[in-house]
């Protein structure tokens, strides 16, 4: 199992370079894996993507695909020839078969999206799915499963639930992560870093409270030691 530090994931969702390079700066040691979606990704962060990994760090590219499978398949090989580590696409089968193919037998790691973090109940039936986020979540796993998808991204409410049904062998890496007080925002499917660790949950994703906090590293330092205690606890 990896070192606490390293299961935290920090994403940098922020407007520019020079922000980003502000808060990788303040985190200096302490955080040794980013996330860079949207935000960040149209603002040049593809390029930050390959010199944070040249630097030795890690990187998680949060585009979250969703195409035509020839589309997927070859956007997934880019990614791969980048040298990330992770890289996100929707849980849906189609999609999920071409990322295979793309990935190839490259270092990348493909992770299934099951049902996004600020979603509850109510919003999947505003989405016209009939089904509860557990529900959906487990059978999207499942399919994740079979077409050899490495891992899902879901809350750390669905953890312990998942891993018997996907075995050892999937990462859990979960975003809507919240030390206790902390702003919830938009999240509706939260735990904090001790219950998400307990709850089996391989990597934790943390963006707004680093990034937003007024210390940055000590905002990761304390999420990282709730990470290498709920670890003790656990193991
Ligand atoms: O289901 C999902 C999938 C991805 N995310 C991403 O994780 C971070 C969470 O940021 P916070 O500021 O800690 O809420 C963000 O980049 C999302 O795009 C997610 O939250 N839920």
């Amino acid at each position: 199992m990896e070192q606490p530090r390293d299961r935290l994931i920090v994403a940098l969702d922020l407007p520019s370079i020079d922000a980003a390079e502000a808060v990788i700066d303040r985190l200096g040691d302490s955080v040794t894996f980013y996330k860079i979606g949207y935000q960040l990704a149209f603002a040049g962060g593809l390029a930050l993507a390959e010199k944070l990994i040249f630097k030795g760090r890690r990187v998680f590219v949060d585009l979250k695909l969703h195409d035509i499978g020839n589309t997927v398949e070859k956007g997934v090989e880019s990614v791969a020839r980048m040298g990330a580590t992770f890289l996100t696409v929707h849980a849906y089968p189609q999609t999920m078969k071409a990322a295979v193919a793309g990935r190839g037998d490259s270092n990348l790691r493909i992770l299934a999206v099951t049902v996004l973090t600020s979603y509850d109940d109510a919003d999947l039936a505003a989405a016209g799915y009939d089904f509860t986020v557990s529900e959906l979540v487990a059978e999207r796993a499942a399919q994740a499963h079979d077409i050899g998808i490495d891992g899902l991204v879901c809350s750390a409410e669905e953890a312990a639930m998942l891993r018997p049904k996907i075995g050892p062998g999937m990462v859990l890496v979960t975003p809507g992560i919240r030390p206790s007080g902390a702003e919830v925002g938009d999240q509706k499917r939260v735990k904090t870093p001790r219950d998400a660790i307990r709850a089996g949950a391989d990597y934790l994703v943390v963006g707004r409270p680093i990034v937003a906090a007024k210390d940055p590293r000590a905002a990761a330092d304390g999420i990282v030691a709730e990470i290498a205690a709920a670890a003790d606890e656990t193991a």
